[in-house]
């Protein structure tokens, strides 16, 4: 490929795509002849993108930039090469990108009226001229489709990549709300959730909680070895789980100790959860290596006051706990 004139250092720095358009020998000589001569400065305008234009335009020397918009390539041309040929062809043919000396140019404009006469009189070399600009165009809109396919293709790359990023974002915040060992609520979850509980109650019930804790637990570590331990953790998430209806959540608030957040329609609707899980705790029954343990769990319970915060809750479903626990514990106790 012959390039066209060197493009001034300002272009070099973005140097857009050079492409072969040149004028055979003959086909220069016939539009010199036929079009007015226009001397330009660097930087000056030639046409506007969208203007209607009339005339085609042959470099004869300099460089002149195209320039597209829309994200795509400018072209640099430079001598024997031509622009606008679209006008003479189509007539009134709004221009397609901007026009602009890159550097210091001559040009040969060809009028509307100058075409016409060339046709009469220079038919089977215009129409060679013709026939190669159109398989030009052709061979550029082809050009276009192909670099549109392919932003096409590294947008669907880049969608897909966003959401990958989304799931595993989503994944890392439900693990951070989950506790690891028995897949409950954490006590981050639990925050979180009491931030949303406005919009999860509802009409005509009120709000328990329930806190459990298991007996002895210390000595179930020590007794039969810390993953004997964990099955337990694990068993007594279930029973609380168990207790916990749709609109509830069962959490674990760390080491041995839960908590069961729940609508209900009295206290005694409270004591009858509470009674499920200290029952369903105490028929578990396990395997090695924990053959023969048995566990149980002390439970206390309050209805929450609707004006008063977690805390408080939290306050007063641990003083009834506390009693069972001086009681020996295996038991529930709810203050309604
Ligand atoms: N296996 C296991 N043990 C844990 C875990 N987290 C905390 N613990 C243990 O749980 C035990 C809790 O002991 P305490 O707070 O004294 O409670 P307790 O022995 O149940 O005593 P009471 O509640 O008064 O009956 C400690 O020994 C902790 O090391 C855990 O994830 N796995």
């Amino acid at each position: 490929m012959t390039q066209s004139a060197t493009p001034s250092s300002a272009f070099a720095r973005h140097r857009p795509t050079f492409l072969p358009r040149q004028l055979s020998d003959e086909e220069l000589a016939l539009f010199v002849g036929a079009g007015q001569r226009r001397e330009l400065v660097a930087r000056e305008m030639i046409f506007r993108k969208g203007e209607l234009g009339r005339a085609m335009f042959v470099i004869e020397s300099g460089t002149i930039q195209l320039e597209f918009g829309d994200g795509m390539p400018d072209k640099l041309i430079g001598a024997r090469e031509f622009f606008g040929e679209l006008a003479l062809f189509i007539g009134n043919h709004a221009r397609v990108a901007n026009a602009v000396a890159a550097e210091a140019a001559v040009l040969r404009v060809i009028e509307h009226a100058a075409f016409e006469k060339l046709l009469q009189t220079e038919a089977p070399l215009l129409a060679q001229f013709m026939r190669r600009s159109f398989s030009y165009l052709v061979a550029s809109e082809q050009q276009l489709i192909q670099s549109l396919k392919r932003r096409n293709e590294d947008l669907m790359v880049t969608l897909d990549s966003l959401r990958q990023t989304q799931t595993q974002l989503s994944t890392a915040e439900r693990l951070v709300r989950t506790d690891e060992l028995t897949g409950l609520c954490n006590r981050r979850g639990l925050y979180s959730y009491l931030e949303e509980l406005r919009s999860k109650r509802l009409p005509g019930l009120r709000l328990g909680l329930l806190l459990i804790d298991i007996d002895r637990f210390k000595q179930i570590n020590d007794h039969y070895g810390h993953l004997a331990g964990d099955l337990t953790l694990r068993a007594v998430a279930r029973e609380v789980q168990q207790a916990a209806a749709a609109c509830d959540l069962p959490c674990r608030l760390g080491g041995d100790e839960f908590a069961l957040l729940v609508q209900v329609k009295d206290a005694d609707e409270l004591r009858s959860r509470a009674a499920q899980i200290t029952s369903g705790v105490r028929g578990l029954r396990f395997h090695a290596p924990a053959e023969g343990l048995t566990v149980s769990v002390s439970v206390g319970g309050s209805l929450c006051h609707e004006t008063a915060d977690w805390s408080a809750w939290y306050s007063d479903s641990d003083c009834a706990l506390y009693l069972v626990k001086g009681e020996g514990g295996d038991n529930h106790r709810v203050i309604a």
